[in-house]
């Protein structure tokens, strides 16, 4: 019989999911999924794992334990990737080229939305007029918006999303969060880490609490 999923599969979902680095366990194992229309908060203190999850997730490390399956059907980093919109604390920009010719670049590099063009993106998240700019000119929150149109342009319909309020201001938060809405309300879902301290956005929620090395927190 064909491994045909079931319709209602979530986004993604993991099974016994850990990390280890020189055999010293980071996280796991975990199991969580998300599902279209909702998003997970990834919430731990400083080293808990959070960004090595996400990274792990956007097959970014290697030496994942577990199973990832992506809509219900098992899949490994490669063949995850183009399911995944990735926005990390490195913007990975390229800092001589222009906004422009960095959306363009990367857009080439991980497919984008047909519905939707560059420059407009670029409105979207406030930097029309910053169009030619080096990225290396660019201010951090400038650049953290610049990573937001990109994610705005990607087709992915998972994203995660490493902080994305780090370095933004009050209306570059109020951007993340009706993006991460839109997206949400599109069909799409997200995982968000944060420590807490920031709030989350305004949108169906799950927790996952990650302990000190990854253990999970008493009382999860
Ligand atoms: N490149 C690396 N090489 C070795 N160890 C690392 C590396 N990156 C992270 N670690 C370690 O892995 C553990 C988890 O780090 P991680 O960055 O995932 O935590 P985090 O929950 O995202 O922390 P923070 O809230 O400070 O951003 C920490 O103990 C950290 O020291």
């Amino acid at each position: 019989m064909p491994d045909t999923p079931p319709a209602t599969a979530p986004l993604i979902a993991v099974r016994g999911l850990g990390f280890a680095r020189n055999d010293v366990p980071v996280f796991g194992p975990l199991d969580f999924s998300v599902e279209a229309g909702e998003a997970l908060l990834v919430q731990g203190d400083n080293g808990a794992g959070k960004t090595t999850l996400l990274r792990v997730l956007a097959g970014l490390l290697d030496g994942e334990r577990g199973q990832v399956l992506v809509s219900g059907v098992a899949a490994g980093p490669a063949a995850r990737a183009g399911h995944i919109g990735y926005l990390g604390h490195l913007p990975g920009l390229k800092a001589d080229l222009s906004a422009i010719e960095n959306l363009a670049w990367l857009c080439g590099l991980l497919g984008r939305r047909a519905s939707i063009g560059i420059e407009q993106a670029l409105a979207i998240v406030g930097l029309a007029g910053f169009e030619d700019a080096p990225a290396r000119s660019l201010s951090a929150g400038q650049r953290k918006r610049l990573s937001l149109a990109r994610l705005w342009l990607s087709p992915a319909p998972l994203w995660l999303l490493d902080e994305p309020y780090a370095n933004l201001d009050l209306p570059g938060i109020e951007l993340v969060n009706r993006m991460v809405r839109a997206h949400l309300d599109d069909g799409g879902g997200a995982l968000v880490t944060t420590h807490g301290a920031y709030a989350a956005p305004p949108v169906r929620t799950r927790l996952l609490r990650l302990g000190t090395a990854g253990a999970p927190a008493p009382g999860a």
